[in-house]
């Protein structure tokens, strides 16, 4: 113990799970579902980690609880979307208490997707639909409040239109040219808004953003010549960032991995048929290893534009 200093400490809930329903007088309900992890810091708590002292901890019970509260007390537009549900709480907890100089709070969430039965939404029945994870984490101190959100597990997969040549060879190399393959990647897209204050992150349309940053990912993903003409997963992840950036001011920067997951042409050359190159049509997907692409892209300061 002598020998050794606490060099950074939080605690808290992780996986506090809350559903809140806002009903409609007209019969139309929302539904948003969440995972929630809120850990406090501050150099008040060192010493129940150094001597045994818990007089100022507040109970990781008493934050589950505070998240409930918050969930029902709340307008409802500042707990139906996560980035602004993540902000309230994390303010919430660092001006409750004085001894609390950071609060983080992540939350997390698996969209419901309304059902639709002949075009039209029903009012209160939701359907799972395995798409992607989405989340948003605030961190609050007395003067500032940060925001980053983001998703993940937004598989794809293109067929046609991608390219990988021209690349380093040497020794090592074994991988020929591929002037069209298939692409697929399980997409992590997370970007940090500019505002650093609670009221300026109140104004912000936080569902705008998501949709605008999944919308662009998949767009560019598809459909941009860029990302196959001049092809790489690394040219593809920078336009998808840069298509974020220009389109959402409230956006400083943006971070992506993307796992290039293999799907190779099965040579079936011993049996007399051609599938590979320009005849492939039966794959195998390679579940491990991948390729893994990442980048963050920031907003170019101004005057170097
Ligand atoms: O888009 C790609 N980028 C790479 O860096 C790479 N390396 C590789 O083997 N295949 C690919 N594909």
């Amino acid at each position: 113990m002598e020998s050794s200093v606490l060099k950074s400490q939080a605690y808290g809930k992780d996986r506090v799970r809350v559903v809140r329903v806002v009903r409609r007088a007209d019969g139309w309900q929302e539904i948003a579902d969440y995972w929630v992890c809120c850990l406090l810091s501050g150099a008040q708590f060192e010493a129940s980690y150094t001597k045994g002292d818990n007089r100022l901890v507040v109970a990781t019970d008493s934050q589950k609880n505070a998240v409930y509260y918050l969930a029902k007390t709340l307008p409802a537009d500042k707990v139906m979307v996560p980035e602004a549900f993540a902000v309230e709480i994390a303010a919430f907890m660092v001006n409750k208490y004085a001894h609390v100089t950071t609060c983080r709070v992540k939350v997390t969430t698996k969209p419901w997707a309304r059902m639709q039965f002949s075009g039209r939404s029903h009012p209160h029945a939701f359907c799972r639909e395995g798409r992607e994870t989405r989340w948003a984490e605030a961190v609050a101190t007395k003067l500032a409040v940060s925001l980053t959100a983001g998703f993940c597990d937004l598989e794809v997969l293109k067929t046609t239109n991608s390219a990988f040549v021209d690349f380093w060879r040497d020794e090592l190399t074994t991988l020929p040219d591929m002037p069209d393959r298939m692409l697929s990647t399980k997409v992590l897209c997370q970007w940090a808004y500019v505002a650093k204050t609670l009221d300026a992150l109140r104004g912000t349309d936080f569902d705008a953003v998501y949709a605008g940053a999944r919308r662009n990912t998949l767009d560019v993903f598809a459909n941009d010549p860029r990302a196959w003409v001049h092809a790489s997963v690394q040219t593809t992840l920078y336009i998808m960032a840069d298509r974020i950036i220009n389109d959402f001011a409230a956006v400083d920067d943006v971070h992506y991995a993307l796992p290039n997951i293999h799907y190779f042409p099965f040579d079936l050359s011993p049996f007399g048929l051609k599938n590979l190159r320009a005849d492939a049509e039966v794959y195998m997907p390679i579940a491990d290893p991948s390729g893994y692409i990442t980048a963050t892209v920031s907003r170019a300061p101004k005057g170097k534009l």
